[in-house]
């Protein structure tokens, strides 16, 4: 996911709002001011993202997925509309380190070992003397949480795309972050490991238990890992359907077998079906 293009107005922030990430009637244009250009990639969106919560964002390609991420990110302006996260705007949550951003590709520093490129962020915010008193998680706790016990001195070319993938969670966790944001983060992983850091990312959840807004091209992947499955259809990029997946946790790899993830992902489907069309 790369910096887009900002729209015209500035977000502002609901205070009165209690979810994790509220947003409400959100629309975004791009190539606002050039009505040759212009598109309206998410419009009439509103979402409450409960604290604690896993929610999913699935839908075709053109839906507004990313774009939905990135105004929560404050990487991109909405046009109008409002968001806010814990009542904050997206910009001072962002500065404060309080927003977790896991990407398809890790982007990690290649000349900096795993343990360094956890800390980084941490030692970016805390040069910008932010809240010197913030809490922070342990890098190497973390390490080991995400399975990298034994390679905190390795550096990026030295790990598989999974583990750098890992690395890359490691460090989104590592300011204690709000939420966490994460765009495809498994899409570049062959098949086997994408269903295998799935399962990691469940383990880690439950172990820290952040508010998650996660895009997907999967279904499956999103009805394992989620609370609510937000359904968007494309032209404009709006919420077609929210699902609530009931399937009990603690989830693993063994609830892709159930009946019960069979028949969410199928209901899932059949939606997804309509909206495509
Ligand atoms: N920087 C941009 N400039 C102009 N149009 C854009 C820009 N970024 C996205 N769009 C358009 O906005 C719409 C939503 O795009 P977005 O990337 O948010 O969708 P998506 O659901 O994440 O797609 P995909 O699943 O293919 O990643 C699409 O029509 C897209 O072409």
């Amino acid at each position: 996911m790369s910096i887009a293009e900002p729209a015209a107005a500035p977000t502002t922030a609901d205070a009165g709002s209690s979810s994790a990430i509220s947003i409400r009637d959100l629309r975004v244009v791009y190539g606002v001011g050039d009505a040759s250009r212009a598109v309206t990639a998410v419009e009439a969106v509103d979402l409450e993202v409960e604290e604690g919560s896993f929610v999913s964002l699935v839908g075709p390609s053109g839906c507004g997925k990313s774009t939905l991420l990135k105004v929560v990110a404050d990487l991109l302006r909405p046009t109008s509309g409002h968001v806010a996260i814990g009542g904050r705007p997206p910009s001072a949550m962002r500065e404060e380190g309080r927003v977790g951003f896991v990407f398809q590709q890790a982007n990690l520093m290649p000349w900096l070992k795993a343990r360094d490129n956890v800390s980084l962020l941490r030692r970016i915010v805390k040069g910008r003397g932010l809240a010197a008193d913030r809490a922070v998680l342990d890098v190497d706790e973390l390490l080991s949480v995400v399975g990298l016990e034994g390679f905190e001195d390795k550096r990026p070319s030295e790990l598989s795309g999974g583990m750098q993938q890992r690395v890359a969670l490691a460090r989104a966790l590592a300011l204690d972050p709000n939420i966490l944001l994460m765009d495809e983060p498994f899409a570049a992983l062959d098949e086997i490991t994408r269903e295998r850091m799935a399962v990691e990312l469940l383990r880690v959840w439950s172990r820290y238990r952040k508010t998650v807004l996660f895009v997907t091209h999967s279904l499956e992947e999103a009805v394992l890992l989620s609370d609510k499955v937000v359904l968007m259809a494309a032209r404009p990029g709006r919420i077609h359907q929210i699902f609530d997946v009931s399937i009990p946790r603690p989830r693993d790899r063994e609830t892709r077998l159930t009946d019960a993830f069979h028949e969410t992902v199928r209901e899932v489907s059949r939606e997804l079906y309509k909206v495509m069309a």
